[in-house]
């Protein structure tokens, strides 16, 4: 039932930059980026707009991947007016896929199978996915906390291999009460959720993938919050929103190098 140390799984920080960005934002983000001139021990995914795509990754001059922030769940090229599919991402050379945002479930109807066909289709392609789950503030107040994560996780969990949950698969919990409002989770709430994820992982896949799986904690992250965060012992990074539109984005990466 413990968990490995911290130290095992290398830390994961994404920025989310949500339909949120301009090159006027994001311009001095990425000079940022660049000009912290460093390697980071961090694992950093961008996940621009699909607008920003193309010119972030030629911008971006450091150890930092990029990838799209929702998928459809096609699995070939068509005609899908306005949407994504894999063989795209794969086109641009990209690794990542996020999906299950809180903002995607709640603003646009995403079902939990939805969510998660989106997952199997990005990981058969080879593609590394981010699975975003959380509860909204009445299932916190109901204490249905754990079981609406366990919800989200397993109809995950029933599509994919389950290999794919040590290598390629980070999950981020976000609790929706706490994204963009300012109102981060406490440390220990933040620890209790993953814990409770963690011994999801290891009861429902195995103990191999619960000591490898990356679980990112977002949610109102600033360079002010995320040391207390990253402390704990199974916060294994950030998904960051607002403040990955910021230059201070740099110090919430560097907080996660425990
Ligand atoms: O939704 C988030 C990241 O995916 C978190 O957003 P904020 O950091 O703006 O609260």
């Amino acid at each position: 039932m413990a968990a490995a140390a911290p130290s095992s799984r290398r830390p994961w920080v994404g920025g989310n930059w949500k339909a949120a960005a301009t090159k006027a934002t994001i311009g001095p983000v990425v000079e940022a980026l660049n000009k912290s001139g460093e390697g980071f021990a961090a694992e950093v995914v961008i996940f621009p707009s699909a607008m920003h795509l193309e010119s972030t990754k030629e911008a971006l001059k450091v150890d930092a991947k990029i990838g799209v922030q929702n998928i459809h769940s096609a699995e070939k090229l068509g005609a899908f007016t306005g949407e994504l599919v894999v063989p795209q991402v794969q086109d641009m050379g990209l690794e990542w896929v996020m999906v299950g945002h809180s903002e995607r479930r709640h603003l646009f109807g995403e079902a939990d199978a939805v969510v998660a066909e989106k997952a199997r289709v990005a990981l058969a392609a080879g593609l590394k996915v981010v699975v975003c789950v959380g509860e909204k503030l009445d299932e916190r107040e109901a204490g249905q906390c754990r079981a609406v994560v366990v919800r989200q996780l397993d109809a995950v969990a029933a599509v994919v291999p389950a290999e794919s949950w040590a290598a390629s698969i980070v999950v981020a919990y976000e609790p929706v009460w706490a994204i963009g409002t300012g109102k981060v989770a406490s440390a220990e709430q933040a620890q209790e959720a993953h814990k409770d994820i963690r011994e999801w992982l290891e009861a429902k896949i195995g103990a191999a993938a619960s000591a490898a799986c990356r679980i990112v904690y977002g949610g109102s992250v600033k360079p002010g919050n995320c040391t207390g965060l990253g402390a704990q012992p199974d916060i294994d990074g950030f998904l960051v929103g607002g403040a990955a539109l910021k230059p201070e984005f740099v110090d919430i990466i560097r907080g996660a190098q425990a």
